[in-house]
């Protein structure tokens, strides 16, 4: 394989696609928008579901399976759902050279696949809470410029769907897996997220309010929307009466939340770390964390340098770090570092000739090209550090560089030079719907118009005879705007 071509500074667009390819995470497919996930990809995918699944199902929460496929007339039981999204939705209308009766459509997103039974199964405030997710595939035919992992026409996702007997219980757990969405992205991804509550123009239509993480990708100043975790109120059980008798006897309706992470996570993350090189793993998402590479020279011996490699790759993999080497002989061992830099392997171990004659081993960080020479003894130690020092070093800069990119304004000019600076904009509101649809008007434009990504749950005050900077009306909130994918 060729090395990288395109520069992250120079042109963003290829340099992503060239890293998601070259990296072997994504192989592009003869259908536009649809992407082949390969397992370097798919091993990131696994280890997040590892972390996720678990701490979902302590929270009484359990997995399901529902059909794909849902019929056109429940999945236009609310137009204001669905409303706007018609276009997206894929159809099946033929079965081999037949037409079928009804076109059936393949599921975007599966409350209206799943409202109808909820409705079936709930009758008492005993069925409450009901706590259901899925892992799946959900189809969107967008049309938007396709993006691997960011925006496809197939990908994966968990959908949470509960449904409580009130309304406390609801927000907590909207919170709940707020923290669980933070969790993925910044101890896993080592991706910053800014927790917040979504703009009544920008939440889910069919919900009462929206929550999400939001990252933030520096080189292109854009916000991209991580995951989200809205509460429906009542609005679907209204839809699709899920009611329940209460303790008291009377009829009540349910209160519900729905919320989702998708294949997304793994793009944001190659976005925030990838650099000239091309992918740069965090080591907890790493499928293998150290790669050792023997470095043999023209008489040394080369059987010594493999034995020697083999058994480091042993003893690490023997105190659980995922650990592998490389001793194809066609290859130089300048190939395979930078195949493997390419790779993203978070740390490459070189053994040579030298190295076996001081028993030690040379140890080269993926994320600052720091080299260090350890004793043999030291091995594992060093090696669990280094890759700690990793997973927090890349977390460190990737927050660094975002809050670098914060620019506070209190005017509409200074909103205007931000946006143009690619700045991630935090301003004042007075959270008016008309107001940020006018903003998102005046803003039009090819790199795409501003928009509000959220507000944050921690709210800075806002002092006394503070203005919005669009309406000059009191202000309400502290918001992040910019543009988005
Ligand atoms: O975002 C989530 C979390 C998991 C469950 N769903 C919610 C809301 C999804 C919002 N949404 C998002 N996209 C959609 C695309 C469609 F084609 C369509 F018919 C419906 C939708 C649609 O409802
Ligand atoms: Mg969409």
């Amino acid at each position: 394989k060729l090395g990288m071509t395109v520069k992250k500074d120079d042109n963003f667009g290829e340099w992503y696609s060239e890293v998601v390819v070259h990296s072997e995470m994504i192989e592009y497919y003869d259908i536009s928008g649809c992407y082949i996930l390969r397992p370097q990809a798919m091993s990131i995918w696994e280890t997040l579901q590892a972390f996720f699944d678990p701490e979902i199902k302590k929270m009484g929460i359990k997995n399901a399976y529902f059909p794909l496929f849902v019929t056109e007339n429940v999945l236009q039981k609310e137009k204001d759902h669905i409303e706007g999204f018609a276009p997206e939705v894929a159809w099946v209308t033929k079965s081999g050279k037949s037409d079928l009766e009804v076109p059936i459509a393949i599921r975007p997103t599966s409350e209206t696949v799943m409202y109808p039974y909820f409705a079936k199964w709930i009758r008492g405030h005993r069925d409450l809470p009901l706590k259901l997710n899925q892992w799946c595939n959900v189809v969107r035919w967008e049309f938007s410029n396709p993006t691997p992992f960011i925006r496809s026409r197939e990908f994966l996702w968990q959908e949470g769907h509960t449904a409580f007997a009130t309304k406390e219980e609801a927000d907590q757990e909207v919170l709940e897996i707020l923290e669980l969405y933070r969790r993925v992205y910044e101890e896993y991804l080592a991706v910053p997220v800014i927790k917040g509550r979504k703009s009544e123009l920008e939440k889910f239509a069919g919900g009462l309010y929206t929550t999400s993480v939001e990252a933030f990708i520096p080189h292109t100043g854009r916000g991209i929307q991580g995951a989200t975790s809205h509460c429906l109120g009542q609005n679907f059980a209204k839809m699709f009466q899920i009611n329940f008798e209460d303790d008291k006897g009377e009829k009540g309706m349910v209160w519900q939340n729905s919320w989702a992470y998708s294949s997304r996570t793994i793009g944001v993350m190659v976005m925030v770390h990838g650099d000239d090189k091309g992918l740069v793993l965090p080591p907890k998402v790493a499928s293998v964390q150290v790669m050792v590479i023997p470095v043999p020279y023209k008489d040394a011996d080369t059987t010594a340098i493999k034995a020697a490699c083999e058994s480091t790759v042993k003893e690490l993999n023997t105190a659980a770090v995922r650990a592998d080497l490389d001793t194809r002989e066609n290859y130089s061992p300048g190939w395979k570092y930078s195949h493997w830099e390419m790779k993203g392997i978070p740390l490459r171990i070189e053994i040579g000739p030298r190295d076996l004659e001081k028993s030690q081993v040379r140890l080269v960080r993926r994320d600052t090209g720091a080299k260090v020479d350890v004793p043999m003894t030291e091995l594992v130690e060093k090696v669990q550090k280094i890759l700690l020092s990793i997973q927090e070093n890349l977390f460190n800069t990737a927050k660094e560089k975002r809050d670098a990119c914060i620019e506070k304004v209190h005017t509409w000019d200074e909103f205007t030079t931000a946006l143009n600076n690619k700045k991630l904009i935090f301003a004042p509101w007075c959270d008016e719907k008309e107001v940020e649809e006018d903003a998102k008007a005046r803003t039009k434009g090819d790199h795409g118009a501003a928009k509000t990504l959220c507000s944050p749950l921690d709210q800075p005050e806002i002092t006394e005879g503070t203005v919005c900077f669009a309406s000059g009306k009191p202000a309400k909130k502290w918001t992040y705007w910019g543009r988005s994918y």
